[in-house]
């Protein structure tokens, strides 16, 4: 097992709220290594946005503990939030400033010198494709070059960890694209840690690990690939020459249940890619196309809450990073 970059154990969160308590977090366990990139998702409601807000040590837990970069979030809050980069769903640039002076002000903030200031906004801007945009005003950039400055602000000062909470909520499917292949970048070229909210499955996947979180607890953990492989199976749709011999052979053969669907010989078989080739070299009938779908990622989200990550979707509460909310 590598180094872990936040290790949390029986993380809980009570809010008194008036008259009945709202358990949000329910002593969850966490543990991300470093330098994986972690997705973190669940309903509306689910407690997602109050454990991010504990591990970067805005809100303070009821119990339990969370160490982030090897620092405690509460005991050694100015350490953690030295090595952390936040990159939360409200707007927080100065838009009246150029893109170079809103990094500048965050480079001043964490004290990193001139020359190191210099130095980082440069790549940083260079990484999120906007070195040509510089000494532009933030108010005449496009919803996608804010978020992607935003991003470039929350690295400037070289966090060890990246939280961002829903990156790309509201942006349009392209921009989308474009803020994945720079978190992607990262994953391949530097060493930091990356925990991601999203409500958007496709972008799930580019996740080393995801926990799914619901009803303040973490109701499943691990890569993408294994997730999808818990909740069931291929399906292999054939067109042949001879559908019913097909149907035979692949019972008599491979010892696995075919049935046509919609024109089409249809299986169910735990790793397609392996069956595939048996087919052809087993089946004795002309195979004129194979198509194997496998389960999704909203198959996955469906089956652990019972909801499909869509119908949990709603308005969301803005957040503000260090709001001195307890
Ligand atoms: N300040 C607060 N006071 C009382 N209850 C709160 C507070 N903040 C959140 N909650 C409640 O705690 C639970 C978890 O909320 P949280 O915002 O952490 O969930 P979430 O998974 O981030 O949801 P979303 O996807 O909508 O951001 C919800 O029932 C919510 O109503």
């Amino acid at each position: 097992m590598g180094e872990a970059a936040i290790e949390v154990v029986g993380l809980t969160k009570r809010y008194p709220s008036g008259g009945t308590p709202v358990d949000a977090v329910r002593g969850i366990d966490l543990r991300v290594e470093a330098g994986q990139t972690y997705g973190f998702l669940g309903p509306n409601g689910a407690g997602k946005s109050t454990t991010i807000e504990m591990l970067c040590t805005i809100r303070n837990p009821t119990a339990g503990t969370a160490r982030v970069a090897g620092y405690d979030v509460v005991r050694q809050r100015d350490q953690v939030r030295r090595r952390i980069g936040l990159v939360f769903q409200q707007q927080t640039l100065d838009l009246q400033l150029t893109a170079e002076q809103n990094l500048r002000f965050h480079a001043e903030l964490y004290g990193l010198s001139r020359a190191d200031a210099d130095r980082r906004i440069g790549e940083v801007l260079e990484m999120v494709a906007l070195a040509d945009r510089r000494g532009d005003q933030v108010q005449r950039f496009s919803g996608g070059m804010r978020r992607r400055l935003e991003i470039a602000r929350g690295l400037v000062h070289a966090p060890q960890v990246l939280f961002l909470d829903e990156p790309t909520i509201g942006l349009d499917p392209q921009t989308r694209a474009a803020i994945w292949d720079h978190l992607q970048w990262l994953r391949e070229n530097t060493s930091i840690t990356v925990f991601v909210t999203t409500h958007y499955m496709d972008e799930a996947e580019h996740c080393d690990r995801i926990a799914i979180m619901d009803h303040g607890e973490i109701v499943v953990e691990d890569t993408p690939e294994a997730l999808k492989s818990r909740v069931g199976t291929d399906r292999i749709a054939l067109r042949t020459d001879d559908d019913e011999l097909a149907i035979t052979r692949v019972r008599e053969r491979l010892g696995i249940e075919a049935g046509m669907h919609e024109g089409q010989v249809t299986l169910a078989v735990a790793d397609g890619a392996q069956v595939v080739p048996r087919l052809f070299t087993e089946l004795g009938v002309g195979i004129r196309s194979v198509t194997v779908t496998r389960p999704s990622l909203d198959d996955v989200f469906l089956t652990y809450t019972g909801r499909t990550i869509r119908d949990s979707e709603g308005p969301q509460a803005p957040s503000s990073p260090f709001a001195g909310r307890r």
